[in-house]
């Protein structure tokens, strides 16, 4: 055998040595290029994190589900760590528009329900219908019924018990003004707001009971959570300020969700035709975005004697919310 190879001429071992050279050479190739094109995928998950585009029904951070951006491998569905528990008609969505815009934040487009109305589905369906999010960001969703709805706390306690819960609140009378204003523009031929505030218009007595009147008892619904959560952990967001300053109010919400300033008043814009702030720059689009015509809608004018009852009404309950909250919100 040994002498076989001794009797291979000169000119024939430098052939052979000249095509394994090229073999490997090319190997060496292949390999770099494999080597160069998981790198460059790589360096767009750090340098593009975050952007894309949000899948139906979510918010946020948009192109982390499945968009063939190339993140998806890393981010995954969380059950949320912050919600946006109430309250109706406070202002929740504006808010949660809002929030979208930072990009540390993953909020659920719709209202889950989850806590009230589905929870027999299992946190694994909940789950499910949460945006994918990166380690660090926070995924959240809003239902504002939650605030009212006599079972959640234990719910949510049992889910997490570190969970930060954000209410919006809004002075109660106008709350419940607007509260009837969506009612009737879907059932038009309900009483007026007048005679529904009454238990008994003579006697004067009102009418606690009715869902308007009774989602503004805050006090009350709040002694629920606090049977469960510390104060600590939630976030009072003031809704009239929400309107009057919205970037004064999400800092304190970035603040309260551990997040950068990212949102600040560079992000909006007071819109006159619709009387309310608007987003100059919406994630994912480059036009200035205003929320949709069921958000600030026209009020019926409501007789003022009954708005007068209604505001000596809420005036105690009120103050007990005050005194729980440790912030007077100044509703008259
Ligand atoms: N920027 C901006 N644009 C439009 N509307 C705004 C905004 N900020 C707060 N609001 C107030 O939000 C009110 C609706 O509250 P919600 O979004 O919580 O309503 S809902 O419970 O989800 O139906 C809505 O109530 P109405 O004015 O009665 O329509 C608004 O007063």
């Amino acid at each position: 055998m040994s002498a076989t190879l001794i009797r291979i001429p000169h000119a024939d071992a430098r052939g052979l040595l000249h095509r394994l050279l090229l073999v490997s050479s090319a190997g060496v190739l292949c390999v770099s290029l494999v080597y160069f094109l998981l790198g460059c995928c790589d360096s767009d998950v750090s340098e593009n994190a975050p952007g894309g585009s949000s899948g139906p029904g979510t918010t946020g951070t948009p192109g982390l589900d499945g968009d063939g951006a190339g993140r998806e491998w890393t981010a995954s569905r969380r059950l949320p760590q912050a919600l946006i528990i109430g309250v109706k008609k406070g202002g929740t969505r504006a808010l949660l528009e809002f929030l979208r815009l930072h990009p540390d934040v993953r909020a659920l487009g719709s209202e889950p329900h989850f806590f009230d109305r589905h929870y027999a589905r299992g946190l694994g369906w909940y789950r499910s219908l949460m945006p994918k999010a990166l380690d660090g960001q926070i995924v959240m969703e809003k239902t504002p019924r939650y605030f009212v709805a006599a079972e959640t706390p234990a719910r949510i306690h049992s889910m997490s018990r570190e969970i930060k819960l954000i209410v919006v609140v809004r002075d109660p009378v106008t709350r419940a003004i607007s509260d009837y204003t969506q009612i009737i523009s879907k059932t038009p031929d309900i009483p007026s707001f007048e005679s529904l505030t009454f238990k008994n218009r003579t006697s004067g007595q009102i009418d606690s009971q009715w869902s308007p009147i009774w989602i503004g008892l805050y006090a009350k619904h709040l002694e629920r959570w606090l049977a469960y959560f510390p104060l600590s952990q939630i976030h009072f967001v003031h809704g009239e300020r929400l309107i009057s300053d919205p970037a004064g109010e999400l800092g304190r919400v970035q603040d309260f969700l551990g997040l950068q300033r990212i949102i600040t008043d560079k992000h909006f814009y007071f819109n006159k035709t619709k009387g309310f702030p608007c987003l100059k720059k919406p994630e994912g689009s480059s036009k200035p975005h205003c929320l949709g015509k069921t958000k600030g809608r026209a009020h019926p004018k409501i007789d003022p004697e009954v708005i007068q009852r209604l505001r000596d009404f809420y005036y105690p309950h009120n103050l007990k919310f005050y005194q729980l909250v440790g912030q007077d919100f100044g509703w008259q």
